[in-house]
């Protein structure tokens, strides 16, 4: 297949993307496409895909050949039953061991758990799932995070067993194999990779393994819409893959072309331009004060002659200007101090404890600066969202956020400063809003940061699609422009500058 621009962009990404562990796969192949509309709610769920079977069937290489052939559509997860093993109990450990412990009962399985993260996975919001040990038949400390599939492979010989489960898929498959060539294979595996002996596998089979397939595996491919075979299967693969392509065309969505002219489509009401600056200045939009300071600083910026070495300075005092008016949003509490002198002095001091900022890569990075002088040891995180080489469509090609976000249990309460140096079309910053959202970040706790706001474009959309988002910027620029770019390849796309405002600002600063 020939290259793509978008595939010289994601060859460096390739290795922090793709890992390939039993329990979990994720495999983000060619970035995630907007995955809401512009009321920034999701559109459509993630799509699921269950394949059951019995142990050794193929299950794991239908789901990886299934990954493989769509290795041109966004981000697909295997997501493996093996991950929710109940946790055991000291006890039951040694019973394991000593080759005693039932592991084909559905009762050996956490399938709440189970559940409650597919769902999350399949409604957009990322999921933190076990990591499975077969050699200390438990679960590990750590959780691996998973996040913006947007097909999940469920694999495991009773994901078709449960109905909640099966309540949660869109395509249920079962792969039927033969039962000596299932008992063979498993056997070479399981003494080679999980450090079992040839005895101990095949008193395992007897006790528990076949009786478990005959009740309980076997008889749930009655659920299943398609029966695959467990060998000699590509023909199966290449249908199941060409219909999963199909579900995910008529899923895609375009719309940063209406989000810059969302003038003509959004009217402003019988008093012209009045319902446009009530949008813009609600108590959610603060615009820096225009002192002669401020428009000294941004006379240096707008300047196309300025220097790089001048530039990243007066950048350097903006950020630092719009870092802290946005520091004013955060909760203080009085408290008081006692002085060199030793006297008592009341104060405030900052009470939000997971507060962190989030750059978008490139744009953000002068603003980055801003927040670090501002807080000490602040917690950063990156979005890698880029426009697609020959749609424009804002695409997210990877996620690093800080833990406190990544954590679900901690995400309701941390503050997150989304750092971006200019809102233009809107579309970046609806994709970065939406992934926060999506790891249960309250958008009462979003401050968005920026240096230029453009008038009219996505501003509106993004003010009606999240009224409590609070957004800081230096500067709201008149509006958007309308030109070309061509990428490597010689594609060819429209473009929405600011006007006035300032270029490129990351290329300005960095380059
Ligand atoms: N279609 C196939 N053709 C050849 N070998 C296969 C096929 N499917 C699975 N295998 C082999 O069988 C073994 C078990 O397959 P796996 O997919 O791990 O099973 P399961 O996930 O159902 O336990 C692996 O060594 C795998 O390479
Ligand atoms: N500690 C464990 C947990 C599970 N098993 C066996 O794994 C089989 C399911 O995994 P597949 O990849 O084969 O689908 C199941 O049949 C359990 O017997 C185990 O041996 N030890």
């Amino acid at each position: 297949m020939p290259k793509t621009a978008l595939d010289s962009l994601l060859e460096p990404l390739r290795p922090y993307t793709q890992n390939t562990r039993k329990n979990t796969i994720l495999l983000t192949s060619h970035g995630r496409p907007p995955w809401y509309g512009e009321d920034g709610k999701p559109l459509s769920d993630a799509f699921v895909i269950a394949v059951a079977g019995g142990s050794a069937s193929g299950k794991t290489h239908v789901a990886r050949q299934i990954v493989q052939s769509l290795d041109s559509v966004p981000t697909v997860v295997v997501l493996s039953q093996d991950s929710f093993y109940n946790r055991l109990s000291e006890e039951d450990v040694k019973i394991a061991h000593a080759n005693e412990f039932d592991f084909d009962h559905p009762n050996s399985i956490d399938t709440g758990l189970f559940a409650s993260c597919l769902a999350d996975l399949k409604s957009c919001k990322q999921a933190n799932v076990p990591i499975y040990s077969f050699s200390e038949h438990q679960r590990l400390k750590e959780t691996k995070y998973l996040y913006g599939a947007a097909i999940i492979i469920v694999e495991g010989i009773l994901s078709l067993h449960d109905p909640i489960m099966r309540s949660l898929y869109d395509l249920k498959i079962f792969v039927q194999c033969d039962s000596d060539l299932m008992l063979a294979r498993r056997l070479k595996r399981d003494v080679k990779e999980r450090g079992r002996t040839v005895e101990g596998v095949l008193d395992q089979y007897l006790r528990f393994v076949k009786p478990s397939y005959d009740n309980f595996v076997q008889p749930s491919s009655k659920f299943a819409d398609i029966i695959v075979p467990g060998h000699n299967n590509s023909v199966a693969v290449d249908l199941i893959s060409n219909h999963l392509r199909g579900k995910l065309t008529a899923r895609s969505v375009r719309f940063r072309e209406r989000m810059a002219n969302v003038d003509r489509y959004l009217p402003l009401g019988a008093a012209g331009g009045t319902v446009l600056e009530e949008e813009l200045e609600g108590p959610n939009l603060i615009v820096l004060p225009r002192t002669p300071q401020l428009k000294g600083i941004y006379t240096v910026l707008r300047d196309r002659t300025t220097r790089r070495g001048e530039f990243v300075f007066f950048a350097d005092r903006l950020a630092n200007l719009v870092v802290e008016k946005s520091m004013e949003l955060l909760p203080f509490s009085p408290i008081s101090v006692t002085t060199p002198v030793g006297v008592t002095a009341k104060g405030m001091k900052l009470t939000a404890t997971d507060v962190c900022g989030v750059t978008i890569v490139g744009s953000g990075g002068p603003l980055e600066g801003g927040l670090s002088r501002v807080i000490r040891d602040v917690r950063l995180g990156s979005l890698l969202i880029q426009s697609h080489p020959s749609t424009g469509e804002p695409i997210l090609l990877h996620t690093m956020l800080p833990s406190c976000v990544t954590d679900r249990r901690k995400s309701g309460d941390a503050w997150v400063f989304l750092l971006d140096a200019q809102i233009g079309t809107g579309a970046s910053a609806l994709m970065a809003l939406r992934v926060l959202l999506d790891h249960g970040v309250k958008q009462e706790h979003i401050v968005y940061l920026a240096f230029i706001v453009a008038r009219g474009g996505g501003i509106r959309v993004i003010r009606r699609a999240f009224p409590d988002v609070r957004i800081v910027c230096g500067a709201l620029d008149d509006g958007l422009g309308e030109g070309w770019v061509s990428s490597e390849t010689g594609e060819r796309r429209r473009t929405w500058p600011i006007e006035p405002g300032m270029g490129s600002i990351g290329d300005r600063y960095y380059l």
